[in-house]
């Protein structure tokens, strides 16, 4: 059996999902590596080994944040497979014929424990997404203000970022399944307990990632389903370049903003714990050209909303795109 030193790293490769893609591994390397402040300043995504980031949240297991994350309310996610495909509720409201694929259900921190627990084959898996806020004990809150906030700190500010937005803590279990998605945050993703696997694709993917419209609840996310791609419909996704982490604990990926990701919990490998630190964008300077893949996705964002507006109806979105572009621009 092949082994990737698996002996060394906690994990084998008989833990991932099988795709129809290939993938490149992602460049790993010391926090003090100035490549690695290079990579992140060029919006690159890099595997940091040591930056001791979360390394206070290292000992957060169930039985402790049981004992100290307090009695608050938590968002925990249901699904009746393994994807846990995000949707906006709001536009979910405004669209009848939508088919909710998760459900949102508000939980104490022990029942969602018991849930795990007690979770038997067939069952509906679950994965609790909750943003980390002031009601939590405070032992939690000395373990928070234990982070390496001097290094993330320092990070913001040298790329010019604006305000940390929030920290989500998630607590999956095994082979839960993120779909590939985009977000309009720089994001530093820490790997707390269990390993996760992340494929990256760069913003210029869009086109062979085929995301919804904007005004879709699940905008930002790609129609294609990985797990049986729709080649008719979504014929370039084949051309896709993946880049591949396996994060472990103690590890932090930066996933630059307008990057595409896909985020399994591994296989047979017990449930994971992540936090994510997700920042507003460094404002647009001066505009240069030729314009960033990611400078377009935004433009095409824009005048999509605007059309949608304008037209006030989703259908006519494509007719009237179609016709200013076919057989003039194509
Ligand atoms: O940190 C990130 O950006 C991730 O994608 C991590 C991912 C869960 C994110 C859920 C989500 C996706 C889109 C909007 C809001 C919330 C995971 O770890 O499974
Ligand atoms: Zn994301």
């Amino acid at each position: 059996m092949a082994t990737n030193g698996s002996e060394k790293c906690g994990w084998s490769a008989s833990q991932l999902r099988k795709y129809s893609f290939q993938t490149k591994p992602i460049s790993r390397m010391s926090h003090k590596d100035p490549e690695a402040d290079r990579l992140i300043a060029n919006g690159q995504p890099v595997l940091l080994t040591d930056t001791k980031l979360v390394s206070t949240a290292l000992h957060w297991d169930l039985e402790y944040l049981v004992g100290n994350l307090g009695d608050g309310q938590f968002s925990v996610y249901e699904s009746k497979d393994q994807k846990f495909m995000y949707f906006d509720e709001k536009k979910a409201k405004e669209m009848k014929s939508f088919e909710h694929p998760t459900r949102r259900i508000e939980m104490k921190f022990k029942d969602f424990v018991e849930k795990i627990k007690n979770h038997k084959p067939g069952d509906k898996k679950i994965y609790l997404q909750q943003t980390l806020n002031d009601d939590v004990g405070k032992r939690i809150v000395i373990d928070f203000l234990g982070f390496n906030w001097t290094w993330v700190t320092e990070q913001q500010k040298k790329n010019g970022w604006g305000q940390l937005t929030s920290n989500l803590l998630l607590i999956g279990q095994e082979g839960n399944v993120t779909p590939v998605h985009y977000d309009e945050q720089e994001n530093f993703f820490a790997q707390v307990q269990g390993y996760k696997r992340i494929l990256l694709f760069p913003p210029d993917h869009f086109e062979m990632l085929y995301p919804y419209p904007v005004h879709h609840p699940h905008d930002r996310q790609s129609q294609v389903d990985f797990d049986n791609p729709d080649l008719e419909k979504f014929p370039r996704f084949k051309e896709v370049e993946p880049i591949e982490a396996v994060v472990g604990p103690g590890e932090v990926l930066y996933i630059p903003m307008y990057w595409w990701h896909h985020v399994e919990s591994l296989q047979n490998g017990g449930q994971t714990t992540s936090i994510n630190f997700w920042y507003k964008s460094a404002p647009t300077g001066k505009i240069e050209y030729p314009l960033k893949p990611q400078q377009k996705v935004a433009m095409m964002r824009n005048i999509e909303k605007m059309i949608t507006e304008a037209l006030n109806n989703h259908e006519e979105v494509g007719p009237f795109m179609k016709a200013m572009v076919l057989g003039r621009y194509s």
